[in-house]
């Protein structure tokens, strides 16, 4: 595939003796929503962990928008263009929601972020102007002075979601971005999502939920014991009968 903007390559990941990716062969292409979903423990997480740096592969390679990217640290990727949305969200539950939404983005520009400079923060004017719109996007801002401790934790996912998409990634990266949110909040986050593609950036799901995958993905990967059984369009993943086996089974 010409055009992948991630591509991952013979990875392989062991945890002691257990082998949690095995060969892994992956491409991503640009502007294109790409959905790896398997069983429990079928290892999603660990692939997406390799592609963001926070675990080493023991061999093979990634690559991302031309750059060679494994064994660098998060922020490094990061600042390439890579921006992810975690299971368990990555928040300040003592900042506001607003200033949440701003930080990254202080951050991305200027490098670093102290926070001694958060008051200086919400007089940016075209920063908290975004901001604001993001928190809109994604169903917050009537909140935006809350403290986002008191958040649910469908909610912190789309605060998160927010903080990711104000630092203008060419990659987003989502764990199972509507795990815990009600049927309304996962559709409007399936709405956003579709907008956001819109715009052209390029995302890598992992989700269980079938109505949000088949919603969203041009393509499918399925993982299953930490290999690649099958990868497609949606229909063709639908059709597979290897994939019906090993994880769509009746109740999906
Ligand atoms: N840090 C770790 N140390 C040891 N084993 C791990 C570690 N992380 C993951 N594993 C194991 O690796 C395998 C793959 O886990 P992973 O979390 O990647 O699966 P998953 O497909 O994301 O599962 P789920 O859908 O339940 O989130 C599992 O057997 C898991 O127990």
């Amino acid at each position: 595939m010409n055009n992948a903007v991630l591509h991952v390559s013979e990875v392989q990941k062991s945890f002691g003796g257990l082998r949690a990716l095995t060969d892994i062969e992956l491409q991503v292409e640009k502007g294109k929503t790409h959905a790896i979903i398997g069983p429990n423990g079928a290892g999603k997480s660990t692939l997406l962990n390799v592609c963001i740096g926070r675990l080493p592969p023991d061999s093979g390679t990634v690559t991302f928008d031309g750059h060679l990217i494994t064994g660098r640290p998060p922020y490094e990727i990061n600042q390439l263009g890579v921006a992810r949305v975690f299971q368990t969200p990555e928040i300040f539950p003592d900042l506001s929601l607003l200033q949440n939404v701003m930080v990254p983005a202080f951050a991305k520009r200027d490098g670093t972020f102290r926070m001694s400079a958060l008051s200086s923060l919400e007089k940016e004017t075209d920063l908290r102007d975004e901001a604001e719109k993001l928190l809109e996007d994604v169903g917050l801002l009537q909140f935006y002075a809350k403290l986002a401790s008191s958040l649910s934790r469908g909610d912190k996912r789309r605060l998160e979601l927010a903080m990711c998409l104000i630092q203008h990634p060419k990659l987003l990266l989502l764990d199972e971005p509507t795990a815990g949110m009600s049927r309304h909040d996962t559709n409007r986050t399936i709405d956003l999502l579709k907008q956001i593609k819109e715009r052209g950036m390029t995302k890598v799901i992992i989700e269980h939920d079938m109505h949000v995958v088949f919603s969203l993905a041009d393509r499918i990967s399925v993982l299953a014991q930490g290999k690649i059984i099958a990868e497609g369009t949606p229909d063709e993943v639908r059709g597979s009968p290897r994939v019906q086996e090993a994880y769509l089974g009746g109740a999906h």
